[in-house]
């Protein structure tokens, strides 16, 4: 190889017996392949999806040529590593010039001319062994170990100069030479193990399976067309490249040298997988998902993000621009704020509809619509649309809908409302979408008080105007219970399984200054949506089961449910937070210093019209299977990530048996909103998609309850029978009415059912049952939090609550203010039962 043409690289890696071997890696003119293939192994791990590298990186014929091994302590041989003993990536990497390079590689270039026997021989005789021993391995070693070790290394000039051929040769006339070869490799059987460990870490390289995919060798063929390739070649590989191969030995370097054979072999083997991978990945295509809307897209339309915390305003303007337009839509996260804007907007005379996917309500002469965010229609021409709480387009399960919205919707005017974690990706969006971006800053209007004594564990601190938040259905009611019992307050409920006009109906009650319901219990249900006066959130616990396992309540769901808390407008305009145990207020505190994350993705999810065109070239297999390997293969943009559709996939696994439903239908019914741990609902379900199926009206087949639930078997069923109506209303509103006759009759029945879930939520007092049969087991200390041990201390003798005020002395007030300033507010304690500091008492330091 001439000097000039060639470039040199050093790979230094460490052996078991403290033996550093030093490879010699020589490159031809394709160095800067080389360069951006090293980039590509380096960024490996970083891959978000397989298709980031967009050529056949493999297009290089670097090879391993010699290989030195040396002791470390050997001086002479130090020197010789302290002058050349760098890679050639960190070479380049460190701006090596490509003299660097050149002088790197004439230095081993030199020592090869001069035939090995004269650079050995500059190396201690003592210490060196045989030198350039003739390994039938194929290496040169420069060896300062006991000749023993360099036994088996015997490699002559001739070798050299073959595998120096081997190492630059083309893949394509390899592969031809192999195809042609009569008879395979004559190995020792040390070097037939040897061949056996280099094809194993081949099959399970990483690297291998990623590069494999610009070909169109999918993740799941890959080990098939390895171990085919493997066959292919022990049976005709001839004895110098195996030779060669294992000299590289089971390393990246062999790997790197056989992948451009596997290609030719692969490319000429499998031309069917090929083609038929390349059609699969071309219909899973959802990278540039901004060119899915032409109509947007044909628009210039001005976006206006605004920007804050809770209780700052922001929905306040965007609602008036809303009301300004002469046509708007206003999209929302929940069906219970949908109706909430729906009924403000017409209150003030401006006629608006609803639409969410359980009801369609037209107010004549409307040109206003107030909808859930997954109804939106990106056909419909508006002049304002209002895209509320846009960081949920990060939500793991329902991003995709707000992600549609925003590149979708056909409108002059963009509102989006929502904190400023997704500031960054929207700027990102619309600079692809072409859109004009204006950012709208707010602060919240007071700032929100940490209060640091805490409830201490005692639920009898409560107070008039608190909302307790707890993260599961048991401990709404357990505290429910336990407030009822130990004081005078009465309690109204909110959570996500109470239908939306019964959430409403508890808000209104709670929010009337004239009656007895005076405190909430809620779950993070209460976090978005509702305007309520709220003086105090308290946290009953700061951990919740996440479906897998309990983990701490993430900061930005802590952020948004706290600032529920002294709402403008409301009858506490000074909101206060705190945690009932003493032990969750640091995390409380951590989680409102922290600023807002930057998100880096948002989700996506495919039309039906893709996963149709996903399906024709996988005819034969389920729905459930075709969505998984949807997931599989689809390739996404940096920006994006596929929302998680496990229950998709749990409804499409039960409408398996369910014949007769096409493509379409079975998508459309995988998302009906049902609770997949709910057997009940699910039967439900499956008994609608069957007469579906089979062209007959769907019946509700279900009794009306007597009265409002006697205990919570009665109100767990309550629930169940309002999602399935909610269910069927749902179904009624995608399909066609014929199939779906008694629509009026489940609202109606919807209607009363929400009626008696209030009734028998305003009496109850019975302990709560568990859905499951399994609870989640709670959380180890140290890994989340504990949870509370009791929820009403003991007396002590004169009755007084258990504080250990000596240790109270003095308490600590944190002031957080949303723009992430803490202030410390102390108020000193004497010993007087003072329930909680008036504000008055504050000071500031
Ligand atoms: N300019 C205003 N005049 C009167 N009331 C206002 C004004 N701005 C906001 N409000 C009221 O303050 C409360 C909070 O406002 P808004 O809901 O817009 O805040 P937000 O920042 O969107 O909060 P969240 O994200 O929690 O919904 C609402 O009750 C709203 O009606």
């Amino acid at each position: 190889m001439a000097r000039g043409q060639a470039t040199t690289l050093f790979r230094v890696c460490s052996s078991k017996e403290n033996v550093f071997r030093v490879r010699v890696l020589l490159s031809n003119r394709y160095f800067h392949s080389m360069r951006k293939l090293d980039e590509c192994v380096s960024e490996e791990n970083q891959f978000s999806t397989p298709f980031n590298v967009s050529k056949r990186e493999f297009s290089t014929t670097l090879i391993d040529l010699v290989r030195f091994r040396y002791h470390s302590e050997n001086t002479k041989f130090a020197e010789y590593d302290i002058v050349k003993g760098r890679t050639l990536s960190s070479l380049v990497e460190n701006g090596g010039s490509v003299d660097d390079i050149n002088a790197y590689e004439s230095n081993i270039v030199d020592a090869m001319e001069e035939n090995g026997t004269s650079f050995v021989d500059s190396v201690d005789d003592d210490r060196i062994g045989n030198g350039i021993d003739g390994s039938d391995e194929g290496s040169i070693y420069v060896s300062t170990s006991s000749e023993s070790e360099c036994d088996n290394d015997e490699v002559d000039s001739n070798d050299i100069v073959r595998f120096q051929q081997l190492s630059a040769s083309d893949p394509v006339e390899l592969y031809r030479e192999l195809k042609n070869a009569e008879k395979g490799a004559n190995l020792k059987r040390s070097d037939w193990d040897t061949l056996r460990e280099v094809f194993h870490l081949f099959s399970n390289s990483g690297w291998a399976v990623n590069q494999a995919l610009a070909i169109y060798i999918g993740k799941s063929f890959f080990p098939t067309a390895a171990s085919k390739f493997r066959g292919f070649f022990f049976k005709q590989c001839p004895t110098d490249v195996a030779k060669y191969l294992v000299s590289l030995g089971p390393a990246e370097g062999a790997v790197k040298f056989l992948f451009p054979i596997f290609v030719e072999f692969c490319l000429e083997e499998f031309p069917d997988e090929i083609k038929r991978f390349q059609s699969m990945i071309a219909s899973a295509d959802l990278t540039k998902p901004h060119t899915w809307f032409p109509f947007a897209r044909a628009m210039k339309r001005k976006i206006i993000y605004h920007c804050g915390p809770t209780n700052s305003g922001k929905t306040y303007n965007a609602l008036q621009r809303f009301m300004e337009a002469k046509k708007g839509i206003y999209c929302s996260p929940l069906r219970l704020l949908a109706m909430e804007v729906f009924d403000k907007v017409n209150a003030l005379g401006v006629y608006c509809s609803l639409h969410t996917g359980q009801e369609k309500k037209h107010v004549p002469f409307s040109n206003h619509i107030a909808c859930t965010v997954e109804m939106v229609s990106t056909e419909e021409m508006y002049d304002v649309a209002v895209i509320d709480e846009i960081q949920m387009m990060s939500d793991p399960c329902r991003g995709y809908a707000w992600t549609r919205a925003l590149l979708g919707l056909t409108a002059d005017e963009i509102h989006l409302c929502g904190d400023p974690s997704v500031l960054s990706i929207v700027r990102k969006i619309c600079s692809e979408t072409g859109d004009e971006l204006h950012e709208q800053q707010y602060e919240r209007f007071k700032p929100l008080v940490v209060e640091a004594k805490t409830l201490l564990g005692d639920l009898r601190n409560v107070r008039s105007g608190d909302c307790v938040v707890a993260f599961s259905r048991r401990e709404i009611f357990e505290v429910k219970l336990a407030i009822e019992k130990h004081t005078n307050h009465r309690c109204c409920v909110i959570y996500g399984a109470l239908p939306p006009e019964t959430r409403r109906k508890q808000a209104n009650l709670f929010n009337d200054q004239d009656n007895e319901f005076d405190v909430l219990v809620a779950s993070d249900a209460v976090g978005m949506g509702l305007n309520l006066n709220i003086r105090r959130v308290v946290f009953y616990t700061l951990s919740k089961y996440n479906g897998d396992k309990i983990v701490p309540v993430p900061a930005s769901q802590v952020k948004q449910i706290a600032g529920r808390a002294g709402r403008r407008g409301s009858i506490y305009p000074d909101g206060l937070t705190t945690t009932l145990q003493l032990d969750d207020l640091d995390y409380l505190i951590e989680c409102l210093k922290l600023p807002f994350e930057d998100v880096q993705k948002v989700g996506l999810f495919p039309f039906y019209e893709q996963i149709e065109l996903f399906a024709g070239q996988l005819p034969n297999i389920t729905f459930r299977k075709l969505l998984e390997k949807f997931g599989e293969n689809c390739r996404l943009d940096g920006s994006y990530f596929l929302c998680r559709h496990d229950h998709i996939k749990k409804v499409a696994n039960m409408l398996e048996k369910v014949q007769g439903l096409s493509l379409e239908d079975r998508f459309n019914f995988c998302f009906a909103p049902v609770n997949i741990r709910d057997p009940k609902a699910m039967y439900h379900l499956l008994r609608f998609a069957s007469s579906f199926s089979q062209n007959v009206a769907v019946s509700i087949a279900m009794g009306m309850p007597k009265g409002s639930a006697r205990n919570d078997a009665e109100l767990l069923d309550l629930e169940t029978k309002h999602q399935v109506l909610s269910m069927y209303l749902w179904l009624s509103n995608q399909f066609e009415k014929e199939v779906f006759p008694y629509a009026k009759k489940a609202e109606i029945m919807a209607s009363d059912i929400a009626d008696l879930l209030g009734q028998s939520l305003t009496k109850a007092c019975w302990k709560p049952e568990s859905r499951q049969a399994g609870k989640p087991k709670a959380q180890q200390k140290g890994d989340g939090y504990e949870r509370p041990r009791s929820l009403i201390k003991s007396y002590d003798k004169e009755g007084d609550v258990l504080w250990n005020l000596k240790a109270m002395k003095c308490f600590v007030l944190f002031v957080y203010s949303e723009c992430h300033q803490i202030s410390f507010l102390y108020c000193r304690k004497k010993q007087e039962k003072t329930t909680l500091p008036k504000q008055s008492e504050k000071v500031a330091t």
